[in-house]
């Protein structure tokens, strides 16, 4: 069993509001590692953050990256910072993965609207959020089968980019 496809891209590009349509486009069902890992620890990824550290959080999340890849056969969308562990990379290479690519200023502008992203509550939000980019984007696109561009366009018509690049089944 394997997802229909997995969505990656960093905070505010979309996965999570982009992949539960995609998930209805296609009469599948939805799943979220960042919900997986709140579950499983009983306590939101804020305060896993807050309370347990960063290195806590990413080896929850790269064990349940790992079990959502083998369980799961609808949409699944990986936390922001999935793709930092080699292991899930390398997992990543049996799957169909889209990139959802949104640029700094919209990136700043999506996730300025929420309190919820804890490496972005910061006194610079701009400045973490292109440390981010600058770090990630060769990673995104090292697991990328498809890469979709998010800057002004509307969920649906994301949605639709990604179908169009879905593999024939
Ligand atoms: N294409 C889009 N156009 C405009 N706004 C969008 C678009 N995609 C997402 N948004 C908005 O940006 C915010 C962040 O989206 P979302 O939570 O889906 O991102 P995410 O990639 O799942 O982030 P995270 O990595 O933090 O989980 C939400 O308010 C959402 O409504
Ligand atoms: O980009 C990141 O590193 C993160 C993104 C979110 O999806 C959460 O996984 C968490 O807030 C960390
Ligand atoms: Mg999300």
């Amino acid at each position: 069993m394997s997802p229909r496809v997995v969505l990656v891209g960093p905070p505010g590009s979309g996965k999570t509001t982009v992949g539960q349509l995609l998930a209805e486009r296609l009469g599948l069902a939805f799943r979220d590692t960042d919900v997986d890992v709140a579950a499983t620890a009983g306590k939101t990824v804020s305060d896993i953050f807050t309370q347990d550290g960063e290195p806590a959080f990413r080896a929850m999340e790269e064990q349940a990256v790992a079990t959502a890849l083998a369980e799961h056969d609808g949409v699944l969308a990986l936390g922001g910072g999935a793709v930092l562990a080699e292991r899930t990379r390398k997992l990543l290479a049996d799957h169909v993965v889209a990139f959802l690519n949104v640029g700094l200023a919209e990136g700043v502008r999506r996730t300025g609207l929420s309190t919820a992203r804890p490496l972005l509550t910061g006194v610079n939000p701009r400045a973490t959020f292109k440390a981010l980019l600058d770090a990630r984007l060769p990673l995104y696109r090292e697991v990328a089968t498809l890469e979709v561009d998010t800057d002004h366009r509307e969920p649906q018509v994301v949605v639709a980019d990604v179908l169009a690049g879905l593999p024939a089944r």
